[in-house]
């Protein structure tokens, strides 16, 4: 876990897309960060203007190293971005994933059959394609994760599998910012908590158990 004082591992700064910013957050190697707030308040934008994926105002660093001084693909590998509803650029599940990945190996990491290897996209349910677009954005190079409600199409027993897999990557050193409208995941996973009003990050509100964004 993050100590107070780490140096960061991903430092916004003066981030603004649309109406949200400008935001400056800092999170260390090993920190969880939650977004909470209302349907609409910009938390995707964020998300995607942190990944830069869409034009954006202000700069983000990875370990001291400027976005727009890096090429996209080398951020975003790093900095990843995974949607709540994930694109699928081709029909089999399989040619999502690198072809020397055995990550049939993986799926019951996260409740899947290894079955689902052979499937076509089409027949996987929401939170069965949830789950996979999860492992194909879990990379080795991976140092910031960029969740977009990881868990919200997913049954109790699923989500916790899915917890479990991010507080390992936790473990490992990857930082996380994750959008959640659920109050006690955030609780479960998260060290800060922030909620995104008119544009701004604030210190969460909801629910008195949860620690605020300021504080550690
Ligand atoms: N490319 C864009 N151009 C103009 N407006 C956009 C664009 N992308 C998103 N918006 C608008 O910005 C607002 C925030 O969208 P966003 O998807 O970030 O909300 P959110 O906080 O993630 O909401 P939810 O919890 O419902 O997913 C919405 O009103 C949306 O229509």
């Amino acid at each position: 876990m993050a100590t107070a004082g780490s140096a960061p591992l991903l430092a916004l700064k003066g981030l603004q897309r649309l109406h949200v910013g400008p935001v400056s957050l800092a999170l260390a190697a090993g920190e969880c960060v939650s977004l909470m707030g209302a349907s609409g308040a910009g938390k995707s934008v964020l998300l995607r203007a942190v990944a830069d994926l869409d034009p954006h105002g202000g700069d983000a660093w990875l370990a001291g190293v400027a976005c727009s001084a890096m090429p996209a693909p080398a951020w975003r590998r790093q900095v990843t971005y995974v949607p709540a509803e994930a694109g699928w650029w081709a029909d089999s599940v399989a040619a999502h994933f690198p072809p020397v990945t055995d990550f049939a190996a993986l799926l019951p990491r996260v409740g899947l059959s290894p079955a689902l290897a052979q499937a076509a996209v089409a027949r996987c349910s929401t939170g069965e394609r949830q789950r996979l677009a999860l492992l194909r954005a879990l990379q080795p190079g991976n140092r910031v994760l960029l969740l977009d409600e990881p868990t919200s199409g997913l049954d109790d027993a699923a989500r916790a599998l899915v917890e479990q897999l991010l507080q390992s990557r936790l473990a490992a050193g990857v930082a996380v910012l994750m959008v959640t409208h659920d109050a006690a995941q955030a609780q479960r996973l998260a060290h800060r908590h922030f909620e995104l009003v008119g544009g701004q990050l604030q210190p969460a509100r909801h629910g008195a158990a949860l620690s605020p964004g300021g504080a550690r």
